[in-house]
C-alpha cells in the first residue's frame, strides 16, 4: 500500500521525520520564523534500524510514521548519533512501543543517556570508523566531537552511499511537503536559514567543524541525511560546500554598524558612519539596531561581513545592556577575518567604550585607531570625525 505519511528515500530507507512549527525559539533562543524539521530515518531489511530520533513535543505523529512502516514488525536497533533533546527527547516514547530495542551509540553518548533518560541498558558502543553489520546492512560510525556537542558522530551506509550526518548540514525551516534538495527552491526557501544555522549553532565551533568536515571528505557520497533542514540527493556537493565556505568564515567586503541608542543621539553618529563609508566606496552597508534585533540575525551578519562598527551609549557607568550581551555572544563565535571598528557616546563618566575597548582588545581581529568618544549630541566636528571612521573603514577593507 502507498505510504501516506512517509516518504520512501530508497528501496529500503524511508524519511519519518516531523515538522515542528509550534516552537518558536530553538534552544530557546534562536528565532524560528519558518520552523524546524527533525529529521528521523528508518532502514528496513532484515533488521529495522531507525537513524536519529525528534523532540518529544513532535513524537505522537513520529511513532504514527513509525508504525505505518513497520507495522506489526519489531523495531531492533536505534542509532543516536547526538544525543541533544531535540533529536532524542522522543525516546522513552519509543522504548515503551519497543523495549527490546537496542541503542548504538558511542562512549560519550553513555552517561548523556543515564543522566537525561536513565538509560543503561541495551546498548550497542562504537568507535571511529567501526562497522556493524545488522542484518543485510552495513553501518560505519565516525566520531565528529564538538560539532557541535561532545558525543555527536555521523554514520555511513556504504551500500547505498548514504550519510547520516546528524547536525552537520542541517538548516532550520520545516520540510514543507517536499523533501530533497531537487524538490525545493533551496536559494530562495533555506539559503539564509541554513547559514543562520550554521552561525548560531556551529559557528563556534568551526574549527571542529573544518575537521569534521576533512574527514568525511574521501567517503563516497549519494546522498546526505542531515537531523534538519533538505534531504540532499541530488547535489550533495552543493551542502558541503556551503558548510566549508561557512566553517572558514568567508566574508564579503560589507560593513555592517550596529549601535546600542536610548534616545537617538548614537544612532545619529551611526548614520554619520555609514555615509563615510559609502563615501569610501563600499556598497554593502547595513545599519542594525543593538536593541531591536534579535541577536540571531546579528551573529549570522556579522559572520559574513568583513568590517563591523559598534557604536553604543553609556549606562550606568557601563555599556548599553543589549550591546554588552551582543559583545559577550559575538566574543563566543572566535571570529577571525573581520576589521573591527568602534565609537561610544556618553553623558558625564562614560562606560560604554571602554567596555567596547576590552572587547575589541581581547579579539585578534584588526581594530580600526579612530575610535570617537562623544558627549551628548554629535557637534559637526564630532561628525566629521565619526565619517571619517567610516571612511578608516572603506579604506581598511579595500586595501586588505
Ligand atoms: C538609565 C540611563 C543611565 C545612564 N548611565 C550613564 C552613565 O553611567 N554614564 C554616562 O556617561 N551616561 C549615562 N547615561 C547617559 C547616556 O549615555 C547619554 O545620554 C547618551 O548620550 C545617550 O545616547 P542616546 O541618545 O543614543 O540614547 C545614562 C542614561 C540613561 C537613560
Amino acid at each position: 500500500m502507498e505510504n501516506l505519511l512517509t516518504e520512501r528515500i530508497k528501496d529500503h530507507l524511508y524519511y519519518i521525520g516531523v515538522n515542528d512549527r509550534e516552537t518558536q525559539l530553538f534552544e530557546n533562543m534562536w528565532p524560528l520564523p519558518d520552523g524546524v524539521a527533525y529529521n528521523s530515518f528508518l532502514m528496513t531489511g532484515e533488521k529495522n534500524i531507525i537513524i536519529d530520533l525528534v523532540k518529544v513535543n513532535t513524537v505522537s505523529s513520529y511513532i504514527e510514521k513509525v508504525q505505518e512502516i513497520l507495522k506489526e514488525d519489531s523495531l531492533d536497533y536505534i542509532v543516536i548519533n547526538h544525543v541533544e533533546p531535540d533529536h532524542s527527547s522522543g525516546i522513552l516514547n519509543i522504548l515503551e512501543l519497543y523495549p527490546d530495542v537496542k541503542l548504538i551509540c558511542n562512549k560519550k553518548t553513555v552517561p548523556f543517556l543515564k543522566t537525561y533518560y536513565g538509560i543503561e541498558d541495551n546498548l550497542i558502543v562504537v568507535s571511529e570508523g567501526e562497522t556493524l553489520e545488522l542484518g543485510n546492512r552495513k553501518l560505519t560510525f565516525y566520531m565528529t566531537p564538538m560539532v557541535h556537542w561532545p558525543e555527536s558522530m555521523v554514520t555511513y551506509e556504504e551500500e547505498s552511499k548514504t550519510l547520516f550526518s546528524q547536525d552537520i548540514f542541517g538548516g532550520f525551516g520545516t520540510l514543507n511537503g517536499a523533501i530533497f534538495d531537487d524538490q525545493v527552491k533551496f536559494d530562495d526557501n533555506y539559503y539564509s536559514e541554513t547559514t543562520r544555522y550554521f552561525i548560531n549553532i556551529v559557528g563556534k565551533y568551526a574549527s571542529q567543524a573544518l575537521k569534521a568536515l576533512n574527514k568525511l571528505k574521501d567517503l563516497e557520497i549519494s546522498t546526505i541525511c542531515p537531523v534538519h533542514g533538505p534531504i540532499w540527493r541530488k547535489e550533495p556537493e552543493r551542502i558541503v560546500k556551503l558548510y566549508t565556505d561557512l566553517a572558514q568564515q568567508k566574508v564579503k567586503d560589507a560593513v555592517l554598524i550596529i549601535y546600542g541608542s536610548m534616545y537617538g543621539n548614537t544612532e545619529r553618529m551611526a548614520e554619520a558612519v555609514a555615509r563615510g563609508v559609502a563615501k569610501g566606496g563600499i556598497t554593502d552597508i547595513r545599519i542594525r539596531d543593538v536593541g531591536k534585533t534579535p541577536f540571531s540575525y546579528l551573529l549570522a551578519e556579522a559572520w559574513e561581513t568583513k568590517g563591523i562598527i559598534l557604536g553604543s551609549c553609556s549606562y550606568n557607568n557601563n555599556i548599553f545592556p543589549p550591546m554588552s550581551f551582543l559583545m559577550e555572544e559575538l566574543k563566543q563565535q572566535k571570529m577571525k577575518n573581520n576589521i573591527w571598528g568602534i565609537f561610544g557616546s556618553y553623558s558625564w563618566s562614560g562606560g560604554a567604550l571602554k567596555r567596547l575597548r576590552e572587547f575589541t582588545e581581547g579579539n585578534k581581529c584588526e581594530v580600526l585607531e579612530r575610535q570617537p568618544e562623544i558627549q551628548g549630541a554629535a557637534n559637526e566636528e564630532e561628525l566629521r570625525e565619526l565619517i571619517q571612521l567610516g571612511e578608516d573603514m572603506a579604506r581598511a577593507i579595500l586595501e586588505s
